[in-house]
This record gives structure tokens, sequence and C-alpha cells, in this order.
């Protein structure tokens, strides 16, 4: 096979040139003219865009082999100290037990004992939509931490500025700020980790060294917390409670050290996501006022309004099933995915792909492909339905990712984005903020451009 370089040379040595904002949408539009597979060189350093769900399932499904690393962000991993998340973590070893005890603690078996825990706080974020609904995003940000919190370390956080919470968001925030290509120059040009602090433009070095103490806090201090909690006998039952005392060996230092790892991970990688998502669930449902009439009309025709939807009624709601698929699709949470690195060069349909090149999954283009989702800027649950109101069995998912490195929370995401669309319906009807002469205050699409995109949002 012909060795040609896989080279839309866009840029070269021109850092600029890198969209900051929305890239997936700006590499989606390249697409066009480049294709399903584009490959884009910064300071030397390959970069290679999948734009298709058909490449991505020949590359990172079928070659899993090759394309399941991830790339060192030395800003992240070394000079934050994130490199003991399981999700950036390189493929090898020790990802591998992270991986089993992510699978073990979330595999869909396990994953539904939290189901309890998850209606519990879901009840709660209706509670306080109902007491104070001007404070919105506080509310379903409190709940995919509150679920995550109580499921990993049986903590159940205060409502507002609980330490835990604000210990991890504040260490979250300063990763997704920096994990970018593009984003922030030392991804891109490695040695410029080596410089002192005081050297001119060095001021990433400073934001380093304040977030890596953050870091640290966020993964010593739950854990702490439980542990004293089981040494005292007031712990409850939790992931890291049983991954402690039902562990399949006895607990070397070095295997309680992945477990604390692994339950900070869990709330890095699932809290953003997850706000993201209900975000926006309630920005569709302010921009599509006629989704959530046909929800309402099944929830009323099939729960009536004597009690609250639970999951045992998830197979008879196929409309609200059908919203949580399009909330996936519309807005994926990481549009761009986790990138991923090569393990060893490959070669496909012509094209060399280095080893070491970073591969991004662009998970945005391939759910707003208009050869499979037929004008993919509209938020229509319909499309999954066929015409005697029943579900497509088309469930492609395309927002957890593929392959080896997919979702580990993905079970447990999808349950509580779900309950929380089916309990919200049921119970409130979401308009947008009036002006004082009683007309809607438009509402942008201002969503974030970090790694995890959130919206904004001000009803
Ligand atoms: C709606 C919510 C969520 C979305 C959209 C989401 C999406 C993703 C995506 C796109 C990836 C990268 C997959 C890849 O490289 O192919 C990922 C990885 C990961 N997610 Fe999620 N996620 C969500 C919630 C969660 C939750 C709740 C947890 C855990 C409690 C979790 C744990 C992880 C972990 C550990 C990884 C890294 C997997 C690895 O590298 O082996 N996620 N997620």
């Amino acid at each position: 096979m012909p060795r040609c370089t896989l080279t839309f040379q866009l840029v070269y040595g021109n850092l600029s040139d890198i969209p900051t904002i929305k890239p997936w949408v700006t590499y989606a539009e390249w697409g066009k003219t480049y294709g399903d597979i584009m490959h884009l060189r910064i300071f030397g350093q390959h970069t290679v865009i999948l734009n298709s769900i058909g490449v991505v399932r020949d590359l990172i499904e079928r070659r899993s082999h090759i394309y399941s690393d991830r790339p060192d962000v030395p800003m992240v991993n070394c000079k934050m100290e994130w490199d003991f998340n399981g999700g950036l973590m390189p493929y090898g070893p020790l990802w591998k037990v992270h991986r089993r005890l992510f699978d073990r603690a979330f595999k869909p078996s396990a994953s539904v004992n939290y189901r309890p825990i998850q209606t519990r706080k879901i009840n709660d974020l209706l509670h306080g939509l109902l007491t104070s609904p001007m404070a919105l995003k506080d509310h379903y940000r409190t709940v995919a931490a509150a679920i995550i919190m109580s499921t990993v370390y049986g903590y159940d956080i205060t409502p507002k500025g609980d330490y835990f919470v604000s210990l991890a968001e504040d260490a979250v925030s300063k990763l997704s700020e920096s994990i970018f290509p593009g984003a922030n120059v030392v991804n891109a040009i490695p040695f410029l980790r080596f410089l002192p602090v005081w050297f001119p433009g060095a001021g990433f070095k400073r934001f380093a060294n304040e977030t890596k103490k953050l870091t640290r806090q966020m993964r010593d201090v739950p854990f702490e917390f439980v542990k004293k909690g089981m040494v005292d006998g007031t712990a409850s039952e939790c992931i890291v409670t049983e991954l402690l005392t039902k562990f399949d060996k006895p607990l070397s230092d070095e295997d309680v050290r992945v477990i604390k790892e692994v339950a900070a991970t869990s709330y890095a990688a699932g809290a953003d996501t997850t706000v993201s998502a209900i975000g926006t669930f309630f920005y569709a449902m302010t921009m599509f006022p006629e989704v959530q009439i046909k929800a309402r009309q099944e929830i009323d025709a099939i729960i009536g309004s004597d009690r609250l939807v639970t999951y045992e009624d998830q197979v008879s709601l196929p409309y609200i099933e059908a919203i949580y698929r399009e909330v996936m699709r519309w807005r994926p949470a990481l549009p761009l995915g986790v990138a991923r690195c090569t393990l060893e060069e490959d070669i496909y349909n012509g094209y060399y792909i280095p080893k070491g090149a970073t591969v991004l999954m662009n998970l945005w283009a391939m759910s707003h492909d208009p050869r499979k989702y037929k004008d993919p800027e509209l938020f229509n649950p319909d499309r999954y339905i066929d015409s005697n109101g029943n579900l497509l069995p088309d469930d492609d998912m395309y927002a957890y990712g593929f392959g080896r490195r997919i979702c580990s929370g993905k079970y447990m995401a999808s349950s509580t984005v779900w309950l929380v669309i089916a309990s919200v319906l049921s119970t409130f009807k979401i308009e947008r903020k009036k002006d004082k002469f009683g007309k809607d205050i438009p509402l942008d699409d201002q969503y974030t451009d970090t790694l995890v995109r959130s919206i904004h949002l001000s009803f």
C-alpha cells in the first residue's frame, strides 16, 4: 500500500489557525471539503480528526488495539497532577486496573443499585425547582454532584457551597480550561513546561501550581472522610466502602491508592458531563415547547397525575426515551470526545497515520450528519419514533464515545438524565423568562467552548 502522508496541512506552525471557538463545527465544515478524515500539524505534532461514524467504527472500534491510548497533555498530566485520572491515563497495565474497578462499580447490574439514590436526589431537585425556580442552574448542578457524591462516597452534600463539591468543581474547571488543543500553548509546545514560573509568558506554571493543590485535595479529602467513617462505624454503604471491603485480594497501599483515584475520577468525569446534558434538556424545552406538550400528553396518558414517574415506567414512555436520545444527539456534552492517541503507525484507506498522533472523534459532526439526521439542528424526538408510536431500534448513542475507552459511567449517566427529563416534564412547564411587557426574553445558544460544554441558562 502506498505510504501517502495523510495531509490536509492546514496549519503548519500557526497556532492561531486552530479554532478555539466551537472547533467541532469548524472541523465539520472543513470535512465537507477534505473528507471524513483530516490531518492537522501543529509544530510537528500530528492531529487526526474523524468526522464520520464509519471512520470511527473502522478505527476506534475495529482497530482498538491501535487507537485506545490517550495523548500526554503536559499541562494537565505533569503540571496539574491529573495523571491519576483513569480517563486521561495512557493505555497500559495501570489503566486496565482502573478500568476494571470502574466497570465493577458502574456496570449495568451495579448501576441499578444506585436508582434509589438517583430517585431521592431527583425528588430533591423537583422540590428545589418548586421553591426557587430562578435558581434553576444551581439545582441541576446540585443534583449531578449529589448523585455522584452519594453513590461514590456515601456523602450527602449540602445544596449550597458544599466543601467537597467546591474542591472538585474548582479542580475540574481548571482541567477543562487547559485541555483543549489550541486552548493552552503548553499542550502544543511541551518544552515550555520546563520554564521557571518567572519566565515571561510562563503564566501557565502559576496556574498549574495553584491547581495542583486543588487536585490533591479533591482526591484526598472525600476519601479520608469515608475511611474515617469506616473506623467510626458511621460510613454509609457506597462504591468506596464496597471496593475497600470486598476487594478480591488483601489490599496493598497501591490498591488503596487506585480505589481513591477511581473515586475521584468518577466525580471529575461524571459531574460536568451530566450537568451539560441536563442543561441541554432545559434549553431544548424552552426552544421547542411543542415537544413538552407531546411529552406531557404521553405522561398524562400512561402515568396520570397521582404519582411521580419511576424507572419501572421507562419502557412505557417511548417519547420520553426519544427526548433523552435527542438531548444526547443535539448538543453532545463532549463534542470532540476525549482525545485518543495512536499506539502504532497505521494505514487506512491509503492514508498514513503516524504513531503518537492525537486522534479526535468529532461526535458533534457525527450526530449532525444530515445523511443520518434530517435537519440536524432541529430538536426532533420524533426522528426515533415509527408511525405506530413505537421507538425505532436505532439507539446509536455517539455521546458516550466508542471502543475500549467508551464512557464507563454511561449506564448511571443515562438513568440520571432520563429520570430528570421524565420527572421534570411530569411536574413542571418550562418557559422562558418574560420581560416587563410579558414577552419572552430570547435565549442564546450560549454554550461554553471548554472540554465539557455547558449552557449558561437564566430563565
Ligand atoms: C451524560 C453524561 C456523560 C457523558 C455525555 C459522558 C461522555 C463520555 C465520553 C465521550 C467519554 C470518552 C469516551 C471515549 O474516549 O471514547 C467518557 C469517558 C469516561 N466517562 Fe463519561 N460521560 C458521562 C457521564 C459519566 C459518569 C456519570 C461517569 C462516572 C460516574 C463517567 C465516567 C467516565 C470515565 C471513567 C471515562 C474514561 C473512560 C476511559 O478512558 O477508560 N462518565 N465519558
